[in-house]
């Protein structure tokens, strides 16, 4: 896996991250057979596609976490992975949870900032066992904002909530977003998720990005937007779920 640095274009229109001819394989299966993507500063990517079709494979990829991969990645900023478990330390406090690993000066300011923005100002002295599954993820988002990152990398991160916090969690991601402008790229396997939150979506099949769409809608979204029917139909059709499912989102 080739990964570059690039000079040239000024860093408010280079891609955050760009990907080319991508290919993984497990043993005889290609799972990856030359993904090409590029995500924009402050652009929102949901990346659909059926159970083991390469989603997560793609992120972890893009976050340098897999070495076996070949193809070329270009990084321009620095980026933090949110997983679907908060993979929270457990003998660590919250805090301690959210500044592990973050160098510099202020990081004591930055992380109480950081608690304070997902909600949980008063819970840094906590330890993650005493949370609820919502408040942890929520913890797992503080502890990406600290690090400032260009790009967000998150798999089906609201996808172990019940629908209620999963709705709240959308809406803090959404304010996360207007508020700090760092791309993301979303796996989900849900095309409302997408609907809702991406600027931009892209449908995973057979090794390749078979679909890369935008989503022409105003913000903020809800929902039950009415723009969603039409753009939701299309994306399920695309994902090989037939019309009389068509009452369930997800795949
Ligand atoms: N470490 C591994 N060793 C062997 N096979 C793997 C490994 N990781 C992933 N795979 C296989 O690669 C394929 C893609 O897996 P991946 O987890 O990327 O899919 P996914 O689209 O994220 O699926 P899901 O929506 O179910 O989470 C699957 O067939 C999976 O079994």
């Amino acid at each position: 896996m080739a990964t570059r640095t690039p000079g040239g274009l000024s860093t408010a229109t280079r891609p955050v991250v760009t990907a080319h001819g991508v290919r993984r394989a497990f043993g005889e299966t290609v799972v990856l057979d030359g993904v090409d993507l590029a995500i924009a500063p402050g652009e929102v990517v949901a990346l659909l596609g059926g159970s083991g079709s390469g989603k997560s494979t793609l992120l972890r990829i893009l976050a340098g976490l897999d070495p076996e991969a070949t193809g070329e990645i270009t990084r321009t900023g620095s980026q933090a992975v949110v997983f679907q478990e908060h993979r929270l330390l457990p003998w660590k406090r919250v805090a301690d949870n959210v500044s592990l690993g973050v160098p510099g000066a202020g990081v004591r300011q930055r992380v109480a900032a950081a608690l304070a923005e997902v909600g949980l100002a008063e819970r840094g002295r906590a330890w993650p066992a005493e949370l609820s599954g919502g408040q942890a993820q929520r913890v797992a988002f503080a502890r990406a904002l600290v690090r400032e990152p260009a790009l967000m990398l998150l798999d089906e991160p609201f996808g172990a909530l019940d629908a209620l916090t999963r709705l709240k969690m959308q809406t803090l991601f959404g304010r996360l977003h207007a508020e700090h402008g760092f791309a993301a790229l979303l796996v989900t396997h849900d095309v409302d998720e997408a609907l809702l939150l991406a600027d931009r979506t892209l449908v995973l099949d057979d090794g390749r990005i078979v679909e890369d769409a935008p989503v022409p809608l105003s913000r903020p979204r809800a929902p039950d937007h009415p723009g969603f029917g039409p753009l939701r139909r299309h994306l399920l059709d695309r994902l090989g779920v037939r019309p009389d499912q068509d009452g369930d989102a997800g795949t």
